[in-house]
């Protein structure tokens, strides 16, 4: 199997704060890793290295053999990211959140074409979104929003795609939804990271995880990873007990 995102010896930090500190993972194409770890534990940080947007102080990041600026420049990447990152009152519908993906295939006029507006239809059947084409993203709920990210994702055609908890503030409904989605998009080949600060419900649709506190703690198949001895020597018997 391919490696799509090789991360070696990956170490950030924030003025004296230690983000992220020797972090070395390596995922292979056409899965799904979950990045796992409590709040504050370097997970967007890293999804943030990963797309070039934090430089690290030491280490190395190839992603499909590019540097993280070109994968990101190649519009191989999308991210979807966390709710409470977005501003939802910002006056944008769904269709326009989506036509976003398509923003490094436009052309020099910079204007839409047929292929992009068919693209972005496309993308939008495909989260079960185009009746709600028209309507504001922030109209939309938690479970309605997110599908609209992945939609955006689909749309730019990302050969990787980063969620960050992308299923905190969605019912179970849209959970399943979102999940079927990934599982058909994973399918197709693309590589997919989901990272969860919530250890009890990491999602069965992961092939492997990493668990993160800084340090990668653990990194390979999710029930290695979930495995309670795994949990209780990092954050202790509780957590471990309430895993699965
Ligand atoms: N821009 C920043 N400036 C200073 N410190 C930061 C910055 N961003 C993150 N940090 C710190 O770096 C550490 C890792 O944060 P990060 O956001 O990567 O963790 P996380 O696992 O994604 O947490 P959360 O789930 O709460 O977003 C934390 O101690 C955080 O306070």
């Amino acid at each position: 199997m391919s490696t799509a995102i090789d991360a070696a010896n990956v170490t950030v930090h924030y003025g004296q704060t230690l983000a992220l500190d020797d972090v070395s993972v390596d995922i292979a194409a056409g899965q799904i890793c979950g990045l796992l770890g409590m709040n504050g534990s370097g997970k967007s940080t890293l999804f943030k290295a990963l797309m070039g947007l934090v430089k690290p102080d030491r280490g190395s990041i190839r992603l499909l053999g590019r540097s993280p600026r070109q994968a990101r420049r190649e519009g191989l990447i999308a991210y979807v990211p966390q709710s409470e990152a977005v501003d939802w009152t910002f006056p944008v519908s769904v269709a326009d959140v989506v036509m976003m993906g398509r923003y490094g295939h436009l052309g020099l006029t910079r204007r839409p074409r047929q292929a992009d507006r068919s693209a972005v239809a496309a993308a939008l059947e495909r989260v079960g979104l185009t009746e709600l084409a028209g309507n504001p993203i922030g109209a939309l709920s938690g479970g309605q929003r997110k599908r609209a990210f992945v939609a955006r994702g689909i749309a730019q055609e990302a050969a990787l795609l980063f969620l960050d908890e992308p299923f905190a503030g969605v019912d179970k409904r849209s959970e399943a939804t979102i999940a079927e989605l990934l599982r058909g998009l994973r399918d197709e080949g693309r590589t997919i990271m989901i990272s969860t600060h919530d250890l009890a419900s990491v999602p069965e649709l992961c092939d492997t995880a990493v668990l993160l506190q800084q340090q990668v703690i653990a990194h390979g198949p999710l029930d290695e990873v979930l495995a309670p001895e795994t949990l209780a020597r990092t954050f202790g018997a509780k957590i471990a007990g309430g895993a699965r």
